[in-house]
Protein backbone atom coordinates (compact mmCIF):
# COMPACT_ATOMS: atom_id res chain seq x y z
CA UNK A 1 0.00 0.00 0.00
CA UNK A 2 1.37 3.41 -0.93
CA UNK A 3 2.37 5.96 1.58
CA UNK A 4 0.56 8.42 -0.20
CA UNK A 5 -2.01 7.74 -3.17
CA UNK A 6 -2.95 11.11 -5.10
CA UNK A 7 -6.34 10.04 -7.23
CA UNK A 8 -7.09 12.03 -10.42
CA UNK A 9 -7.04 15.25 -8.21
CA UNK A 10 -8.67 18.28 -9.49
CA UNK A 11 -9.01 21.54 -7.49
CA UNK A 12 -10.60 24.42 -9.00
CA UNK A 13 -11.34 27.80 -6.91
CA UNK A 14 -14.17 30.05 -7.60
CA UNK A 15 -12.61 33.63 -7.97
CA UNK A 16 -14.48 36.95 -9.01
CA UNK A 17 -12.95 36.33 -12.86
CA UNK A 18 -14.46 32.96 -12.55
CA UNK A 19 -13.46 29.68 -12.20
CA UNK A 20 -9.75 28.77 -12.16
CA UNK A 21 -7.96 25.11 -12.43
CA UNK A 22 -5.55 24.99 -9.95
CA UNK A 23 -5.08 20.98 -10.18
CA UNK A 24 -5.91 19.07 -13.56
CA UNK A 25 -6.22 15.12 -12.91
CA UNK A 26 -3.38 14.87 -10.46
CA UNK A 27 -2.18 11.30 -10.15
CA UNK A 28 0.59 9.95 -8.18
CA UNK A 29 1.64 7.68 -5.90
CA UNK A 30 4.85 7.78 -2.85
CA UNK A 31 5.61 4.93 -1.68
CA UNK A 32 6.43 3.64 2.33
CA UNK A 33 10.20 4.99 3.22
CA UNK A 34 10.37 7.59 -0.34
CA UNK A 35 12.12 10.62 0.03
CA UNK A 36 9.97 12.19 -2.57
CA UNK A 37 9.65 15.70 -4.04
CA UNK A 38 6.92 17.76 -5.75
CA UNK A 39 8.69 20.63 -7.88
CA UNK A 40 7.43 23.58 -9.90
CA UNK A 41 7.40 27.17 -10.48
CA UNK A 42 5.14 29.63 -8.52
CA UNK A 43 1.62 29.04 -9.02
CA UNK A 44 1.83 25.31 -10.20
CA UNK A 45 0.03 24.36 -7.25
CA UNK A 46 2.30 22.32 -5.07
CA UNK A 47 0.34 23.98 -1.94
CA UNK A 48 -2.36 23.34 -3.02
CA UNK A 49 -2.09 19.40 -3.32
CA UNK A 50 -0.18 19.55 -0.22
CA UNK A 51 -3.62 21.45 1.32
CA UNK A 52 -5.63 19.14 0.20
CA UNK A 53 -3.48 16.01 1.29
CA UNK A 54 -3.51 17.80 4.69
CA UNK A 55 -7.47 18.03 5.03
CA UNK A 56 -6.94 21.84 5.10
CA UNK A 57 -8.52 22.19 1.13
CA UNK A 58 -10.83 20.00 -0.46
CA UNK A 59 -10.28 18.58 -3.91
CA UNK A 60 -13.16 19.20 -6.57
CA UNK A 61 -12.45 15.60 -7.95
CA UNK A 62 -10.63 12.77 -6.79
CA UNK A 63 -9.26 11.16 -3.89
CA UNK A 64 -6.37 11.33 -1.54
CA UNK A 65 -5.24 8.05 0.60
CA UNK A 66 -2.73 7.99 3.53
CA UNK A 67 -1.79 4.62 4.23
CA UNK A 68 -5.27 3.76 2.65
CA UNK A 69 -7.05 6.16 4.70
CA UNK A 70 -9.32 8.72 3.04
CA UNK A 71 -7.93 12.09 4.18
CA UNK A 72 -11.80 13.46 3.29
CA UNK A 73 -13.99 10.02 5.42
CA UNK A 74 -11.05 9.31 7.53
CA UNK A 75 -9.93 12.89 8.61
CA UNK A 76 -8.81 12.38 11.88
CA UNK A 77 -6.51 8.69 11.05
CA UNK A 78 -4.96 10.38 7.96
CA UNK A 79 -4.49 13.24 9.66
CA UNK A 80 -2.58 11.10 12.58
CA UNK A 81 0.01 9.75 9.96
CA UNK A 82 1.17 12.91 8.94
CA UNK A 83 3.66 15.65 10.28
CA UNK A 84 3.16 19.03 7.88
CA UNK A 85 5.40 21.63 8.07
CA UNK A 86 3.60 24.62 6.62
CA UNK A 87 5.04 27.61 4.65
CA UNK A 88 3.85 29.98 6.95
CA UNK A 89 4.96 30.74 10.13
CA UNK A 90 1.90 30.19 12.45
CA UNK A 91 2.08 29.43 16.41
CA UNK A 92 0.69 30.68 19.50
CA UNK A 93 2.57 33.50 21.29
CA UNK A 94 1.07 32.32 24.68
CA UNK A 95 3.32 29.31 25.06
CA UNK A 96 6.73 28.64 25.59
CA UNK A 97 8.61 25.65 23.20
CA UNK A 98 8.23 23.16 25.12
CA UNK A 99 4.68 23.89 26.36
CA UNK A 100 3.84 24.54 22.44
CA UNK A 101 5.09 21.18 21.98
CA UNK A 102 3.49 19.37 24.54
CA UNK A 103 0.04 20.66 23.91
CA UNK A 104 0.47 19.74 19.92
CA UNK A 105 1.26 15.98 21.30
CA UNK A 106 -1.58 15.97 23.47
CA UNK A 107 -3.69 17.32 20.59
CA UNK A 108 -2.51 14.17 18.74
CA UNK A 109 -3.28 11.93 21.80
CA UNK A 110 0.11 11.23 22.39
CA UNK A 111 1.07 11.41 25.98
CA UNK A 112 4.30 11.59 28.15
CA UNK A 113 6.16 12.50 25.20
CA UNK A 114 9.08 14.72 26.94
CA UNK A 115 11.94 12.21 25.75
CA UNK A 116 11.01 12.59 22.04
CA UNK A 117 10.43 16.45 22.45
CA UNK A 118 13.96 16.45 24.39
CA UNK A 119 15.42 14.79 21.38
CA UNK A 120 13.18 16.94 19.09
CA UNK A 121 14.82 20.12 20.85
CA UNK A 122 18.48 18.71 20.31
CA UNK A 123 18.33 17.61 16.89
CA UNK A 124 16.99 21.02 15.77
CA UNK A 125 19.49 22.80 18.02
CA UNK A 126 16.42 24.39 20.02
CA UNK A 127 17.71 22.72 23.12
CA UNK A 128 18.60 25.95 24.84
CA UNK A 129 15.00 27.68 24.17
CA UNK A 130 13.09 25.36 25.56
CA UNK A 131 11.58 27.50 27.76
CA UNK A 132 11.78 30.79 25.70
CA UNK A 133 8.28 32.48 25.09
CA UNK A 134 7.25 31.67 21.28
CA UNK A 135 7.39 35.40 21.09
CA UNK A 136 10.82 35.89 22.00
CA UNK A 137 11.97 33.90 19.17
CA UNK A 138 13.83 34.63 15.52
CA UNK A 139 11.98 33.56 12.26
CA UNK A 140 14.62 30.89 12.17
CA UNK A 141 14.19 29.40 15.60
CA UNK A 142 9.91 29.83 14.97
CA UNK A 143 10.55 27.62 11.70
CA UNK A 144 12.49 24.82 13.64
CA UNK A 145 9.33 25.01 16.26
CA UNK A 146 6.96 24.81 13.45
CA UNK A 147 9.14 21.35 12.44
CA UNK A 148 9.59 20.77 15.66
CA UNK A 149 5.67 20.66 15.94
CA UNK A 150 4.54 18.74 12.79
CA UNK A 151 7.26 15.30 13.99
CA UNK A 152 6.09 15.43 17.73
CA UNK A 153 3.71 12.41 17.14
CA UNK A 154 6.46 10.41 15.58
CA UNK A 155 4.34 10.38 12.16
CA UNK A 156 4.89 7.98 9.54
CA UNK A 157 4.86 10.51 7.09
CA UNK A 158 6.70 14.01 6.88
CA UNK A 159 5.31 16.61 4.82
CA UNK A 160 7.50 19.45 4.68
CA UNK A 161 6.27 22.72 2.43
CA UNK A 162 9.11 24.86 1.11
CA UNK A 163 11.20 24.38 4.34
CA UNK A 164 14.14 26.12 3.61
CA UNK A 165 12.59 29.39 2.04
CA UNK A 166 14.89 32.43 3.50
CA UNK A 167 16.30 30.31 6.12
CA UNK A 168 20.31 29.96 6.89
CA UNK A 169 22.60 27.56 5.60
CA UNK A 170 22.71 26.35 9.37
CA UNK A 171 19.08 25.32 9.86
CA UNK A 172 19.36 24.04 6.43
CA UNK A 173 21.81 21.65 7.49
CA UNK A 174 20.71 20.60 10.33
CA UNK A 175 17.26 20.11 9.18
CA UNK A 176 18.26 17.93 6.62
CA UNK A 177 20.66 16.28 8.60
CA UNK A 178 18.10 15.60 10.88
CA UNK A 179 15.27 14.49 8.24
CA UNK A 180 17.34 11.96 6.30
CA UNK A 181 18.14 10.36 9.07
CA UNK A 182 14.33 9.88 10.08
CA UNK A 183 13.84 8.98 6.14
CA UNK A 184 16.60 6.29 6.88
CA UNK A 185 15.15 5.16 9.88
CA UNK A 186 11.64 4.47 8.01
CA UNK A 187 9.42 7.85 7.33
CA UNK A 188 8.45 8.84 4.13
CA UNK A 189 9.09 12.31 3.30
CA UNK A 190 7.27 14.40 0.67
CA UNK A 191 9.45 17.55 -0.15
CA UNK A 192 8.24 20.54 -1.82
CA UNK A 193 11.34 22.88 -2.83
CA UNK A 194 12.45 25.87 -4.65
CA UNK A 195 16.41 24.86 -4.19
CA UNK A 196 16.87 21.94 -6.59
CA UNK A 197 19.98 21.71 -5.83
CA UNK A 198 18.80 20.32 -2.37
CA UNK A 199 16.16 18.22 -4.21
CA UNK A 200 18.79 16.43 -6.51
CA UNK A 201 20.55 15.52 -3.18
CA UNK A 202 17.91 14.45 -1.37
CA UNK A 203 14.89 12.91 -3.29
CA UNK A 204 15.06 9.38 -4.70
CA UNK A 205 11.88 10.50 -7.17
CA UNK A 206 10.70 13.76 -8.09
CA UNK A 207 7.32 15.04 -9.83
CA UNK A 208 7.14 18.12 -11.70
CA UNK A 209 3.90 20.28 -11.64
CA UNK A 210 3.29 22.53 -14.44
CA UNK A 211 0.14 24.59 -14.19
CA UNK A 212 -1.66 22.09 -12.13
CA UNK A 213 -0.48 18.61 -14.31
CA UNK A 214 2.29 16.37 -13.56
CA UNK A 215 4.39 17.37 -16.45
CA UNK A 216 7.35 14.47 -15.26
CA UNK A 217 7.38 11.42 -12.71
CA UNK A 218 10.68 9.74 -12.20
CA UNK A 219 13.78 8.52 -10.05
CA UNK A 220 16.15 11.61 -9.53
CA UNK A 221 18.63 9.69 -11.18
CA UNK A 222 16.63 8.98 -14.86
CA UNK A 223 15.63 12.39 -14.76
CA UNK A 224 19.04 13.76 -14.96
CA UNK A 225 19.61 11.04 -17.62
CA UNK A 226 16.92 13.06 -19.76
CA UNK A 227 18.91 16.08 -20.02
CA UNK A 228 20.17 16.29 -22.75
CA UNK A 229 24.18 17.59 -24.10
CA UNK A 230 26.52 19.72 -21.25
CA UNK A 231 26.12 23.40 -20.01
CA UNK A 232 29.23 25.51 -20.52
CA UNK A 233 29.91 27.95 -17.66
CA UNK A 234 32.06 30.85 -16.92
CA UNK A 235 31.91 33.89 -15.01
CA UNK A 236 32.40 36.96 -16.36
CA UNK A 237 31.99 40.97 -16.11
CA UNK A 238 30.84 41.70 -19.49
CA UNK A 239 27.69 41.58 -21.31
CA UNK A 240 26.89 38.98 -23.72
CA UNK A 241 25.97 39.24 -27.42
CA UNK A 242 22.04 39.35 -27.73
CA UNK A 243 22.53 35.58 -29.10
CA UNK A 244 23.80 33.89 -26.50
CA UNK A 245 22.05 36.17 -23.79
CA UNK A 246 18.73 34.27 -25.15
CA UNK A 247 19.99 31.08 -23.99
CA UNK A 248 22.22 32.00 -20.79
CA UNK A 249 20.85 31.31 -17.43
CA UNK A 250 22.63 33.83 -15.43
CA UNK A 251 23.14 34.25 -11.74
CA UNK A 252 25.44 37.66 -10.81
CA UNK A 253 28.81 37.07 -12.47
CA UNK A 254 27.83 33.44 -13.61
CA UNK A 255 26.98 32.50 -16.47
CA UNK A 256 25.29 28.96 -17.55
CA UNK A 257 25.17 28.18 -21.65
CA UNK A 258 23.33 24.47 -22.74
CA UNK A 259 24.93 22.87 -25.46
CA UNK A 260 23.65 19.96 -27.72
CA UNK A 261 26.80 18.97 -28.78
CA UNK A 262 30.32 19.98 -28.82
CA UNK A 263 30.17 22.29 -32.10
CA UNK A 264 27.29 23.76 -29.93
CA UNK A 265 30.13 24.96 -27.66
CA UNK A 266 32.87 25.84 -30.03
CA UNK A 267 29.81 27.87 -31.76
CA UNK A 268 29.39 29.59 -28.04
CA UNK A 269 33.30 29.93 -27.21
CA UNK A 270 33.44 31.64 -30.37
CA UNK A 271 30.51 33.77 -30.41
CA UNK A 272 32.17 35.07 -26.97
CA UNK A 273 35.40 35.85 -28.62
CA UNK A 274 34.04 38.11 -31.48
CA UNK A 275 32.42 39.98 -28.93
CA UNK A 276 35.51 40.16 -26.74
CA UNK A 277 33.71 38.65 -23.90
CA UNK A 278 36.37 38.09 -21.23
CA UNK A 279 36.04 34.72 -18.95
CA UNK A 280 37.18 32.61 -16.22
CA UNK A 281 36.60 29.60 -14.64
CA UNK A 282 35.32 28.09 -17.16
CA UNK A 283 34.08 24.69 -17.33
CA UNK A 284 31.98 22.20 -19.15
CA UNK A 285 29.75 19.73 -16.87
CA UNK A 286 26.58 17.76 -17.20
CA UNK A 287 23.36 18.99 -17.11
CA UNK A 288 22.02 19.25 -12.98
CA UNK A 289 18.36 18.79 -11.73
CA UNK A 290 17.47 22.98 -12.63
CA UNK A 291 18.78 22.56 -16.24
CA UNK A 292 16.18 19.00 -16.27
CA UNK A 293 13.46 21.48 -14.75
CA UNK A 294 14.07 24.00 -17.00
CA UNK A 295 13.94 21.64 -20.35
CA UNK A 296 10.66 20.24 -18.59
CA UNK A 297 9.25 23.54 -17.68
CA UNK A 298 10.12 24.48 -21.93
CA UNK A 299 8.69 21.75 -23.04
CA UNK A 300 11.82 20.81 -24.75
CA UNK A 301 12.91 17.75 -22.19
CA UNK A 302 12.83 13.91 -22.96
CA UNK A 303 11.58 13.24 -20.05
CA UNK A 304 7.69 14.32 -20.83
CA UNK A 305 7.71 11.70 -23.28
CA UNK A 306 5.97 8.69 -22.30
CA UNK A 307 5.49 10.15 -18.70
CA UNK A 308 4.96 6.82 -16.90
CA UNK A 309 5.06 5.98 -12.92
CA UNK A 310 8.80 4.40 -12.30
CA UNK A 311 8.52 1.35 -9.79
CA UNK A 312 10.98 2.04 -6.88
N1 LIG B 1 -7.82 30.20 -2.38
C1 LIG B 1 -7.49 30.41 -3.65
N2 LIG B 1 -8.33 31.05 -4.49
C2 LIG B 1 -8.02 31.25 -5.78
N3 LIG B 1 -6.87 30.84 -6.35
C3 LIG B 1 -5.99 30.20 -5.57
C4 LIG B 1 -6.24 29.95 -4.18
N4 LIG B 1 -5.17 29.28 -3.66
C5 LIG B 1 -4.29 29.14 -4.68
N5 LIG B 1 -4.78 29.68 -5.83
C6 LIG B 1 -4.13 29.69 -7.13
O1 LIG B 1 -3.82 28.34 -7.49
C7 LIG B 1 -2.56 28.28 -8.16
C8 LIG B 1 -1.66 27.31 -7.44
O2 LIG B 1 -1.24 27.88 -6.19
P1 LIG B 1 -0.27 27.13 -5.20
O3 LIG B 1 -0.09 28.00 -4.00
O4 LIG B 1 -0.75 25.75 -5.00
O5 LIG B 1 1.07 27.10 -6.06
P2 LIG B 1 2.52 26.64 -5.62
O6 LIG B 1 2.99 25.68 -6.66
O7 LIG B 1 2.52 26.18 -4.21
O8 LIG B 1 3.30 28.00 -5.76
P3 LIG B 1 4.53 28.61 -4.90
O9 LIG B 1 5.76 27.94 -5.42
O10 LIG B 1 4.48 30.05 -5.27
O11 LIG B 1 4.27 28.35 -3.45
C9 LIG B 1 -2.02 29.71 -8.19
O12 LIG B 1 -2.34 30.27 -9.45
C10 LIG B 1 -2.79 30.41 -7.10
O13 LIG B 1 -2.95 31.79 -7.39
Amino acid sequence: MPAVSFQAISKTFVTPKGPFQALNQVSLDIEEGEFFGLLGPNGAGKTTLISILAGLARATQGRVLVQGSDVQSDFAEARRKLGVVPQELVFDPFFNVREALRFQSGYFGVKNNDAWIDELLANLGLADKANANMRQLSGGMKRRVLVAQALVHKPPIIVLDEPTAGVDVELRQTLWHFVARLNKEGHTVLLTTHYLEEAEALCGRIAMLKAGRVVALNRTSELLKTASGSVLQFKTDALLPPSLALLARVTGRIVQLPAHDAAEIENHLAALRVAGVEVQDMEIRRPDLEDVFLQVMSGTSASNIPLSEVAL
